[in-house]
């Protein structure tokens, strides 16, 4: 699981707005690049009197010393950490800091940006884009104006503004309009070579974005859209939107992004810092259990099997079977004394410990405290008969019962102590427990999910984990929690202490008494002090957990069990979950989002839906939508933004030549582009061997994962390219990827859907149907 950091950006986004009469001269009307460009110096040159303030207050708190009471370094560390976390929302703002300009009806000039700025004595500077007043920037058209007679839209390079594109939305106002009008500022976006890393759209959010990114947070909105609609972009800036919104519930409760795997978090991790958001909790499904990183489960049946609903009773079932009793009487030996224990005696101790309704290994404490009573109760008649009447404090029995040797395997074997781990691990390499556990599995299936003792906890083992936890309630994980929680507190307080100790070290000198503060020992003080950590800090660490709102992307792929547990994430269910069930790829993909929901939330679903791919030119879409329909899938046609400069290629070559082909290809494309990121999507076998041959040629330039600026020339599978996008693609061998994924078409149709220029595709077998048309090669 990964995390974003603090949690306490508030101030620029809720300082108050007041009517731009105030001393900045804002451009008149009629005002143009120049004047814009002495507006926008005057937004940074605010932007860095913040900092600096920022700065000196920190470097003031800090220099205060490590030294003084708990509670004095307590609440250093806090304004420190307040004013970091400022900081820290400055500079990532930095970058393209205003993009926006509106004119309305009455004069009234307002800036939009990524945050709000006010002067000294509050008069406003810039908007939030995210504040009631920014929202017909987005909304505004001509038909509906919104009052709006001049949409102007700022194009910067870092600090730098390099144009000026206008929208006149008022007729009245066209006569006197400058040249510049039209979606530039779109297409540009559209059009900029990729880097490997998201980034955001909050320049150019389209209205039909804007209506799911502002809408209420209660309940659960499914947007729905085909590849490229933005639905990742619509969501993370719908997170924005929300913290800034009803920023004191989400600061205490969190809000939780998921999305299908690890390289896909990376790709989208630095889209929130860039709007200023900093205290989410990202995590993929494998890390969802706080302490396990589940392995790719490589069998899509097993995936299957362990992502069914049926799984919350096979787990429960496998609980319940680690509560034994015994056929006959057995006899304890307690000090030398035998004591007869009945298979009556156990079951009425484990149904009352039932009966406390507590999970598992909490009921188990009750169970022992019952045996051990009943226990010491008949060796202590035993003492007695022998002490012929003489009774004699007997209090130390208990003690001697619980320590008994054959007490504690009697009562381990009737009722073991469990952790989730060692559960999951006996359920499925024990054949007669998953017998026991899963009767509504035949034999074929329970001999699919069949593994070796210590084999890896898997992505599709992970919604298991947690129910187990659930059930099995604390014991170990309870002190796995909290020692987790600590832990995490002392790397924090390490962090601090560190950059204290630094600050005081040369009033320290000064004095003649450098040396006397070790950072270890600061974090040591402040970690009696508790409670620092964040709520995303502290969400992180722990399973039981509740968020506030929770974001679910690529959530087509989920199964039933992930989405069980994730319910339990947030019981509010207050969602935003974006997927495409037509590029459902994996076992546990959802068919239809009221079918994937049902189960969980009924028929209180809010489906929206996007209907326009901002990535991928019309070309190649028409030739993606023609292998998706040509297998079965129901797609509505896309609108597109551009119709593109390049036709698909595709390329029928000899079996023993594919990966040189492939690799040719690559070349092709890397010299056709001249920058930007090129990726192979290729079947898993030839991954690495492509991977290979290519460093021969390029060296570091190729990369794993979604790519970057250094290493623009990527390989990878067919799964791992979920969600990502490159500049031109080639994709290798269409029949084996279809093969790969058990023949649904989602993942043929997710590799085809990912460039933002140009498309390749290599094949040595028969193309699948729908290539056909498309032109050949030369
Ligand atoms: N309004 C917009 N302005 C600029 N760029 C946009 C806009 N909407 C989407 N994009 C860009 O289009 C690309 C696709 O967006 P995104 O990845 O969010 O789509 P998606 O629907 O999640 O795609 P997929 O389902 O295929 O993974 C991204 O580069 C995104 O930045």
């Amino acid at each position: 699981m990964r995390i974003q950091m603090s949690d306490s950006i508030s101030s620029a986004s809720a300082e108050p707005l007041h009517p731009a009469t105030h001393d900045v001269p804002v451009p008149p009307l009629e005002g143009g690049l120049e004047d814009e460009r002495r507006y926008v110096a005057v937004l940074y040159r605010r932007l860095d009197e913040l900092r600096d303030e920022k700065h000196d207050q920190l470097t003031q708190v800090r220099s205060t010393g490590a030294v003084g009471t708990m509670q004095n370094i307590s609440e250093r560390d806090a304004f420190a950490t307040m004013y970091e976390d400022r900081l820290a929302q400055l500079n990532a703002v930095d970058d393209r800091l205003v993009f926006g300009r509106l004119d309305l009806d009455g004069g009234e000039c307002r800036y939009i940006g990524r945050i709000g700025l006010t002067t000294d004595d509050l008069q406003r500077l810039m908007i939030d884009w995210r504040a009631p007043e920014a929202g017909v920037f987005y909304q505004a058209t001509a038909f509906e104006r919104h009052g709006v007679r001049r949409r102007r839209h700022l194009m910067l390079r870092r600090r730098e503004v390099q144009g000026i594109e206008d929208e006149v939305l008022d007729v009245d106002m066209l006569a006197e309009a400058t040249e510049n009008h039209g979606d530039g500022a779109l297409l540009a976006a559209l059009t900029a070579r990729r880097t490997g890393q998201m980034g955001d759209i909050v320049a150019t959010i389209q209205a039909e974005q804007d209506r799911i990114i502002r809408s209420e947070m209660p309940g659960v909105m499914v947007v729905q859209g085909g590849p490229g609609t933005g639905k990742t972009a619509v969501a993370l800036h719908r997170a924005a939107y929300l913290l800034y919104g009803h920023r004191e519930r989400l600061k205490s409760a969190g809000v939780l992004i998921v999305g299908p795997n690890p390289t896909f978090m990376s790709y989208i991790e630095r889209v929130l810092p860039s709007l200023g958001e900093t205290g989410v909790v990202m995590s993929s499904l494998a890390d969802l259990y706080p302490g396990v990183h589940g392995v790719e489960e490589e069998d899509p049946r097993v995936a299957e099997i362990k992502g069914r609903l049926d799984m919350v009773d096979v787990v429960a079932a496998a609980v319940a079977d680690r509560q034994r009793t015994i056929d006959e009487p057995r006899h304890v030996e307690v000090e030398g004394i035998r004591a007869k224990v009945t298979p009556a005696m156990i079951r009425r101790a484990q149904e009352r410990a039932r009966a406390t309704g507590k999970p598992y290994n909490e009921a188990r404490t009750t169970f022992v405290k019952v045996m051990v009573r009943e226990i010491a109760e008949k060796v202590e008649k035993t003492l007695n008969k022998r002490s012929e009447g003489n009774e004699a404090d007997r209090s130390y029995l208990t003690e001697d019962v619980r320590s008994s040797r054959d007490v504690r395997v009697l009562l381990n074997l009737c009722w073991m102590p469990r952790t989730p781990q060692h559960l999951l691990e006996d359920l499925f390499s024990k054949p007669e427990y998953l017998r026991r556990a899963a009767p509504q599995l035949d034999e074929a299936e329970r001999e699919l999910l069949r593994r070796a003792p210590g084999a890896p906890l898997t992505t599709s083992d992970v919604p298991l984990l947690d129910e187990a936890a659930e059930l099995l309630g604390d014991l170990d994980d309870s002190a796995g929690r909290e020692e987790a929680r600590q832990q995490a507190e002392r790397d924090k307080n390490l962090e601090n202490a560190q950059k204290a100790v630094e600050n005081a070290a040369p009033q320290l000198e000064e004095k003649g008494i450098e040396g006397f503060l070790d950072a270890e020992g600061v974090a040591a003080m402040n970690t009696e002090t508790a409670g620092r950590l964040s709520a995303a800090e502290q969400a992180q660490v722990d399973r039981t957990w509740t968020y506030g709102h929770v974001v679910v992307d690529e959530a087509q792929e989920l199964s039933a069990m992930q989405w069980h547990v994730l319910m339990r994430r947030c019981p509010l269910k207050s969602f935003t979950v974006v997927g495409d069930t037509a590029q459902g790829s994996s076992a546990t993909a959802a068919a239809s989002w009221a079918q994937a929901m049902e189960p969980f939330v009924g028929d209180r679903l809010r489906v929206e839906e996007l209907t326009v791919n901002y990535r991928t030119p019309r070309r190649i879409v028409d030739l993606a939508e023609r292998v998706a329909r040509a297998h079965g899938l129901p797609i509505t046609s896309l609108r597109t933004v551009r119709d593109g400069e390049h036709d698909p290629v595709v390329e029928s070559v000899d079996a023993d030549r594919l990966q040189a082909s492939a690799a040719a290809a690559v070349d092709a494309e890397v010299e056709r582009l001249g920058e930007g990121l090129v990726a192979a999507i290729v079947p898993e076998p030839m991954v690495e061997p492509l991977r290979r041959s290519l460093r021969g040629r390029y060296g570091d330039r190729v990369g794993e994962g979604a790519g970057s600026l250094a290493q623009d020339i990527v390989v990878l599978g067919a799964d791992d390219a979920k969600g990502l996008e490159f500049d031109a693609v080639v994709v290798v061998e269409p029949a084996a990827l279809l093969r790969e994924a058990g023949g649904r078409i989602g993942s043929l149709y997710v590799a085809l859907t990912r460039p933002t220029h140009a498309l390749h595709v290599v094949a040595a077998e028969e193309l699948p149907p729908g290539f056909a048309a498309a032109p050949d090669a030369d």
